[in-house]
C-alpha cells in the first residue's frame, strides 16, 4: 500500500519514495512515500515492529531498499554509502567509545576523516558549547549521568554539520522526568540548529512535544500524518485514533443529520460515507453538565473515578465512556449527572 505524506510539498529537503523492504517473507515496508521539508522536526511514529527503525536505517544509508528511493535537495542517495551522506545518526546506545574522554569521544570521527587540527577543535569546541558539555569535556563516558551521555552522542553527530539528523529512539534510556526536560532541549536546539531532524519513537506523548509533523505508521505502511494536532483531533482511524492517545469509539448507523447509536441518536459534524461506522470522541472532550445538555445528552453514572492531581480520570456507564475532567469538584462514584458529546468533537472515522 502506498500512501504519500503531503504531496503537495513537491521538493521538499528529504524525499522517501515508494521504499519497499522485505527481509525472507516479511515486508517491513510496502512502499512507503514521504517528504520532509527542510528544517523540519519529523518524527516516525509507530507501535513495536511497523518498520520505523527500519526506514531511519534506509534513509541513513545502513540498510538498502529492495524498491524505491531516498532524494535530499534532489540528489539521488539511494546507492551512496552511510559514510558519504549528509546524514548523521543517534543511536538507541549512543555507542560512546568507553576509554576515550567526551572532548575525543566527539572529535573521533573528525579525525578518522582526517580533518585539520584546528578544524577539529573549532568544532569540538562548538560540540561543547551547544550541548552545554564544556565542564564534561574530560570525563569518561561512565563518569556522566544518562542525560549528559545522550548529549555527547548529539555533539558527535552535529559536529559533522550534517543536512539531516535522524535520531533513533534516542531517549529511551532515560526516565520520565528527565526524557520531559531533554526533550525540551532537542527541540530548541533543532529551532536554534534550523536543521532537519528525523526521530524515531514508539511514545506519542514524545512525538506530540517536539515534532513539526508526525508520520504514524502501522505494519510497513504510512497510516496518516501531519501536525501533532491534526493527528490528534483528526484521526482518520481507528489505530489512529487510538494510538495517539486515549478515545472513546461510538458504533452506530448513519441516519438523516447523524448517527443512531446504542443510547439514541448523535448529531455529527459531518455525514460520514460510510452506512454503519465508527466515531471518536477524546476523553477531555465530553462535556458534564447538571441538566441535560440541547444536543447529543447522556445520561450517566460514574462507575469508577481516579483523582490524578491536575485532573480527574472516569468511567461512566453506560458504554464506558471515559471523560478526563478538572480536578474540582471531586466526582464520586454511583453520582448521576449528564454528559454531553459536542458534535464538534465527534470525529467521523473511515471504516
Ligand atoms: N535484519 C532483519 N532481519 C529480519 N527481519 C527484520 C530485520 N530488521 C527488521 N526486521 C523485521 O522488520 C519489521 C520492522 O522492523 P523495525 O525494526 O523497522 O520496526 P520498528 O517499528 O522500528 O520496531 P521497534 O520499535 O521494535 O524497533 C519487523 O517485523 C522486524 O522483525
Amino acid at each position: 500500500m502506498t500512501v504519500v505524506a503531503d504531496a503537495k510539498q513537491v521538493g521538499g529537503t528529504l524525499s522517501v519514495e515508494r521504499v519497499v523492504k522485505r527481509f525472507g517473507e516479511a515486508t517491513a515496508l510496502g512502499g512507503v512515500s514521504l517528504e520532509i521539508k527542510a528544517g523540519e522536526f519529523f518524527t516516525l511514529l509507530g507501535p513495536s515492529g511497523c518498520g520505523k527503525t527500519t526506514l531511519l536505517r534506509i534513509i541513513a544509508g545502513l540498510e538498502l531498499p529492495d524498491q524505491g528511493r531516498i532524494v535530499l535537495l534532489g540528489k539521488d542517495l539511494t546507492g551512496l554509502p552511510a559514510n558519504q551522506r549528509p546524514v548523521n545518526t543517534v543511536f538507541q546506545s549512543y555507542a560512546l567509545f568507553p576509554h576515550l574522554s567526551v572532548y575525543e569521544n566527539i572529535a573521533f570521527g573528525l579525525r578518522s576523516r582526517r580533518m585539520a587540527p584546528a578544524e577539529v577543535e573549532r568544532r569540538v569546541k562548538y560540540g561543547l558549547e551547544i550541548l552545554q558539555l564544556e565542564k564534561f569535556a574530560a570525563r569518561l563516558p561512565h563518569q556522566l549521568s544518562g542525560g549528559q551521555k545522550q548529549r555527547v552522542a548529539l555533539a558527535r553527530a552535529l559536529v559533522n554539520e550534517p543536512q539531516v539528523l535522524l535520531l533513533d529512539e534516542p531517549m529511551s534510556a532515560l526516565d520520565a522526568k528527565l526524557r520531559a526536560e531533554v526533550q525540551i532541549q532537542l527541540r530548541r536546539l533543532q529551532q536554534q540548529l534550523g536543521l532537519t531532524f528525523i526521530l524515531v519513537t514508539h511514545d506519542q506523548d514524545e512525538a506530540m512535544a517536539v515534532s513539526d509533523r508526525i508520520a504514524l505508521m502501522r505494519v510497513g505502511h504510512l497510516e496518516q500524518s501531519g501536525t501533532p494536532d491534526e493527528v490528534y483531533e483528526h484521526p482518520r482511524t481507528r489505530f489512529a485514533a487510538e494510538f495517539l492517545g486515549a478515545a472513546n469509539l461510538l458504533r452506530g448507523k448513519r441516519v438523516p443529520g447523524g448517527l443512531e447509536v446504542s443510547f439514541g441518536r448523535l448529531i455529527l459534524p459531518q455525514t460520514p460515507a460510510w452506512e454503519e461506522g465508527s466515531v471518536a470522541i477524546r476523553p477531555e472532550r465530553v462535556q458534564l453538565r447538571d441538566t441535560e445538555p440541547r444536543q447529543n445528552g447522556l445520561r450517566v453514572r460514574v462507575r469508577e473515578a481516579v483523582y490524578r492531581g491536575a485532573y480527574q480520570e472516569a468511567w461512566l456507564e453506560p458504554c464506558d465512556l471515559r471523560i478526563r475532567t478538572g480536578p474540582h469538584p471531586a466526582l464520586r462514584v454511583g453520582q448521576e449527572l449528564w454528559a454531553e458529546l459536542p458534535p464538534q468533537a465527534l470525529v467521523v472515522l473511515e471504516e
